[in-house]
């Protein structure tokens, strides 16, 4: 996915047409995304199609497809990056092209986006790079921005002297955390996230996995999570949507992934690279039952 992200992180939702359309009001959505009939495509090559798709406030989504299958277009397609040629997307709501320059600015700050490989700005350190969004968008004098940018380093479990260090002198599971710690900035309810644990060792990307669980419940969070990693798909998502033949071909909890018969999804879940079914790792709701 990270061949057509920007990098660095280019800013979501530049591409939004703003009309006078007014923000629903009244009682929160209880879908933070709905996508309806979406079409996406480049000249001749149509790469979503027709494509429909819940994301449920509170839920951690982990979005899977084959390589090329058009994940990256449909996430810059929610957030405005990738234009559409027709369809509705919504988020908390809003109708994303229907929306004022004031309501569409109260929408991005609502939203934290990691992208593959962090996209961390190279010529400023950590905290810099966490202060970013917060300059955009919040008037902090500089001894509050450092606090909050320090909190949120702590948060993803950096040590606070990372803060001072350059992209270049971090390992990659660093970046990470830096990046989700960007990401987190300015306390979003929605968070997207692009294949977070690609590129780290099991340890690692258990430890990654284990975090996003813990900053999701903490945190309130609403997780849209780009992954081709079954240990993720199996431990931390709520519900896993597939996206095939240019649409979500399957929506629900890994049981109903695994219960199949598509044959993309039998050998995605059930191939030579699948594990072995292990009830006993499934994400569990509060009443302890698989969701
Ligand atoms: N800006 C663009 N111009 C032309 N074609 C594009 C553009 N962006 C994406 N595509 C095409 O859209 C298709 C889907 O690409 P996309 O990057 O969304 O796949 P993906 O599912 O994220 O793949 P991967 O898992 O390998 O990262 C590909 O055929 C790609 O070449």
């Amino acid at each position: 996915m990270q061949k057509n992200l920007p990098s660095p992180v280019k800013k979501p939702f530049t591409l939004l047409r703003r009309g006078s359309a007014r923000v629903a009001r009244g009682a929160a959505p209880e879908i933070a995304i709905s996508v309806r009939d979406l079409i996406v495509g480049f000249g001749d090559n149509l790469v979503l199609n027709g494509l429909d798709l819940d994301v449920r406030r509170g839920e951690v989504l982990g979005f899977v497809g084959g390589s090329g299958t058009g994940k990256s277009v449909l996430t810059r397609a929610i957030l405005g990056l990738t234009p559409k040629r027709a369809g509705r997307i919504e988020l908390f709501g809003s109708d994303i092209d229907h929306v004022s320059r004031a309501e569409y600015d109260a929408l991005e700050r609502r939203i934290g986006v990691m992208f593959q490989g962090g996209a961390l700005f190279s010529g400023l350190t950590v905290k810099q790079n966490v202060q970013v969004p917060m300059r955009e968008h919040l008037k902090l004098s500089p001894r509050l921005a450092d606090e909050l940018a320090m909190l949120k380093i702590e948060l993803v479990g950096l040590s606070l002297d990372a803060a001072d260090k350059f992209p270049s002198e971090l390992s990659g599971g660093m970046i990470k955390r830096a990046a989700l710690a960007r990401a987190l900035a300015l306390d979003p309810e929605l968070l997207f996230l692009d294949e977070p644990t690609s590129g780290l060792d099991p340890i690692g990307a258990a430890e990654f996995d284990d975090l996003i669980s813990t900053l999701q419940k903490t945190l309130g969070l609403t997780v849209f999570m780009v992954t081709h990693d079954l240990d993720s798909l199996y431990s931390i998502c709520d519900r896993i949507a597939a996206l095939a033949d240019e649409k979500v071909i399957a929506t629900g909890p890994i049981e109903t992934m695994l219960a199949s018969d598509h044959p993309w999804l039998q050998a995605y879940f059930h191939g030579k690279r699948a594990r072995q079914f292990d009830p006993s790792v499934i994400k569990r709701g509060a009443n302890g039952a698989g969701l």
